[in-house]
Parts: C-alpha cells; structure tokens; sequence
C-alpha cells in the first residue's frame, strides 16, 4: 500500500471513494478466540455452530395430555386405560399396549406405538379410564430431530450472536463458540479547551469534551472492545508519549481533534517518531476535509476533524466500518445505505461529496435534510437519524427525488 503523499490536508487529495477504499484494503478480521456463550453475545461467529444433539432429542409430545394410538380411537367415545405418566424430563415410558393411554406433559418423551396426543381438554378422565373423542387432525407429536438434527450447520460463520442466535446455540447444546476477536480501541482528544461533560460551568475558558464518550460508544456499538478515552493538552511531547502508551494494548487508536493543517504537523510530529506511516489526510468530502488514516505497525490509526459533527459523521463513515471489517463482520456491514424521497428541494451540490444530518419521515420514505449543517454544531445531532449522500456535482434535486441514506 503506497503512503500519502505529502500534502497539506486542506489540499484534500483524495476522494472520498478512494479513501474509503484504503481503509477497506488495510482492514482485515483480526483473529479467532474461543468464547463461553455467556460472553458471546454480539460477537461474530467465526465458523458454522454445529448441532451437537437432536432437537427434540426423542419422540415428543407437543401438548399436555394422553399418549394413544390412533388405531385404538375407533368410535366417538373410546374407552381407554390409563396407565404410566410421562414427563419433560423423565426416562422413555413403556411401550404403549391396546387400548391404553398414557398422561404426557408438553416435551414428554413419547411412549413407542403412541403417534398421537389427545389434549388434556378434549378428553374426560373416569377413574382409571379416558373417554376420548374420535379425533382426527394435527397429531402433537414432535418426532425426533423434527426440528433440527445432531451434525447440521445451525448458524453460518458471519453470524452476529443476537438473542435469537443465542437460542439456537444453546438449544444446539454449544458451550463455546469460535468468534472474531474484538478490536481493542482507544480513544485520544487533544485540545487545552476541552474538559470532561461537567466541569465546565465552573470555567468559561473551557469546553466539554462532547465526543470521547460518543466515540466509545459508536466503537461499541460497532462490535469493538472500547479501553476508554485519554485527554492530553495540545502538546507534542504529551500527545506521544500518550499515543505509546495507547499502543501497547490496542487495535485502533482514534485521534480527534488537530486534524487540520496547523495541528496537523502536532499531530504527526507526535506520532512520526512511533512509526506512524501515513496511508491518506485529506479527504474530498464535507464535512470532513481533515480525516486522516495511518498504521504504526499493525495498529490503526484514525484521525478525526475536532468539529463535533464533522468528527462524528467521519466516525460513521470510516470508523464504523473499520471495526466491522476487523471484527469480523465486514467492511460493507456498517454500509447500508437506502434510498428515501426527499420531502423538499435541494440545491446542486458542492465541489466535494457531501454527507448531510437529516431526519427520516416516521410515516413514510421521506427524508428532511436539516436546514442548517455545521460541522462544529452539537444541537442537530440530537434529531439526525440519517446521513444523506450527495456527490460533488450533484444536480440540484427536487422534492420526491430518491436519495442514499445511511443510519447516522
Ligand atoms: N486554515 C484552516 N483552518 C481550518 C481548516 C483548514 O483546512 N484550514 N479546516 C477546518 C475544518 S474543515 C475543520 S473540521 C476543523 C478541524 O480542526 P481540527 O481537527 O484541527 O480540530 P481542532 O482545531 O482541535 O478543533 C476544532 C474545533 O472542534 C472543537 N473540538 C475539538 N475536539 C473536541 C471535543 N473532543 N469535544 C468538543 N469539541 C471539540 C474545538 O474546540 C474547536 O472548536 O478545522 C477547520 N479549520
Ligand atoms: O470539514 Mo470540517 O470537517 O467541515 O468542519
């Protein structure tokens, strides 16, 4: 992979396309580890979950109520003995003589020769006899491995352990599943403005750090194992010897804030002695333009415009799918765009590719693109649910034109 040329990031000089391309060509699954199942819930699955047993494990009864053969049900009121019990649970029963029946419990192992179950509600019980009606229909029986049997590939590798997945993996008798690792990763904000969310009404020269908590919870989000955020002042000696410290145990080291050209040479005079080898900065796109990408050693590292929006918008862009590729999902899992209707119209686009806050319409396909987009805005994140793409050179649109959204 060729680096970067060296080029001030406001030249913006690669598009967007090719940057995400760099990202997608550098991010591959990180490796396999073996998880109890109480610890793979939304991890990927690295192989096919096989079944180890026969679901239902025998002939079962799938409702309360009486074993019998349906041979034996020949008028409209049978006679029949009742005899053993058969429980969820309990050893198979004897095998079922002439005109016998025998009580099961819904999950109840059947007895051999019984291919039906008579409802408990349908039948009368009279001292050690039960009156059964003739029945026809559904016979609530589940036979063995009706539902799936021993040695069958239950869930495909790729699968993300959800509560449903989790069902059929239990149900499959699985104690630890194969899953791709999570990549570790570390948050870093440099600014001697920022200040942790609550600290800063006490000094008007300060600000909130509003994105180390978002960022770990995107990352989290996303499939990865968060290690926290570290705030340093923006100083070089201060931001390396954080970043070292950051690379001893991570996968990918977020950098946001002094992206842009001034901070930029902080930025990567901090990092250059680590290894740092730039693979892009400067991306063709709004908000943005600042992104940058590189890899000290095997570890990635992703810088982001200290712009809130602007930081936040390229986390969803590259960081997203980043972790979805290192973990295993892939890259194009955090990509799914959608069409959707404008409501209203738009204007041509920019001279770079624009990605918008918008809102989606709750009662149809519509999309509002939210009048007033700012990178350093913080409100409008609070009701922009969608990010919408629009190319550089877009004509203008007009209401009811389909455009790509992508979940913000
Ligand atoms: N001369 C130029 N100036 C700027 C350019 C440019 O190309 N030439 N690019 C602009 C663009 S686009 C953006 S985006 C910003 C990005 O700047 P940096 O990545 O260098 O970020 P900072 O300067 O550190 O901060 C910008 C802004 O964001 C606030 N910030 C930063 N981190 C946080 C945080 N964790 N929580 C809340 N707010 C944060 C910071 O206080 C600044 O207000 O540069 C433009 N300038
Ligand atoms: O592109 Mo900056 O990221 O617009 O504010």
């Amino acid at each position: 992979m060729a680096t970067a040329p060296e080029l001030p990031c406001h030249a913006a000089a690669t598009s967007f396309d090719a940057a995400q391309a760099v990202v997608r060509a550098n991010c591959a699954p990180l490796g396999i580890e073996w998880v109890a199942l109480a610890k793979a819930g939304r991890r990927i699955l690295a192989a096919d979950a096989v079944a180890r047993i026969d679901s239902p494990r025998r002939d079962s009864a799938a409702m309360d109520g009486f074993a019998v053969r349906s041979q034996d049900l020949t008028s409209d009121f049978t006679r029949l003995v009742l005899r053993a019990e058969s429980v969820a649970g309990g050893a198979v029963p004897p095998a079922l003589l002439a005109d016998t029946a025998i009580r099961v419990s819904t999950g109840a192992p059947m007895p051999a020769g019984a291919d039906r179950v008579v409802m408990h509600e349908h039948a009368r019980v009279e001292g050690g006899h039960i009156i059964v009606p003739h029945v026809s229909g559904k016979p609530h029986v589940r036979p063995r491995a009706s539902d799936f049997a021993q040695g069958t590939a239950l869930l495909p590798a790729g699968t993300r352990i959800d509560p449903r997945a989790m069902v059929v993996a239990a149900a499959a008798d699985i104690e630890k599943l194969p899953v791709w690792r999570q990549p570790r990763l570390r948050v870093l904000v440099n600014g001697d403005e920022l200040v942790p969310p609550g600290c800063a009404v006490q000094d008007c020269d300060t600000i909130p750090d509003s994105l180390s908590e978002a960022l770990l919870l995107m990352a989290r989000q996303w499939g990865a194992k968060p290690l926290g955020a570290l705030r340093v002042m923006d100083r070089v000696d201060e931001l390396r010897a954080t970043a070292r410290m950051a690379l001893e145990d991570t996968d990918v080291i977020v950098i946001a804030g002094g992206a842009s050209d001034g901070h930029r040479d902080l930025v990567r005079a901090a990092l250059t002695p680590l290894g740092l080898r730039m693979r892009f900065a400067g991306v063709a796109m709004k908000p943005g333009k600042p992104v940058w990408y590189g890899m000290i050693g095997g570890i990635h590292v992703l810088g982001l415009p200290g712009n809130p929006t602007a930081a936040l918008t390229t986390a969803r862009l590259f960081l997203a799918p980043m972790i979805c590729a290192l973990s295993g999902a892939g890259f194009d899992h955090a990509l799914r765009w959608s069409e959707r209707r404008l409501l209203h119209d738009v204007p041509a686009g920019s001279d770079r590719d624009q990605f918008l806050c918008a809102v989606a319409d709750r009662t149809s396909d519509g999309v509002i693109i939210i009048a007033r987009q700012e990178a350093s805005a913080q409100m409008m994140l609070a009701r922009a649910d969608l990010l919408v793409e629009r190319r550089a050179g877009a004509d203008p649109a007009a209401a009811g034109a389909s455009v790509r959204c992508l979940p913000f």
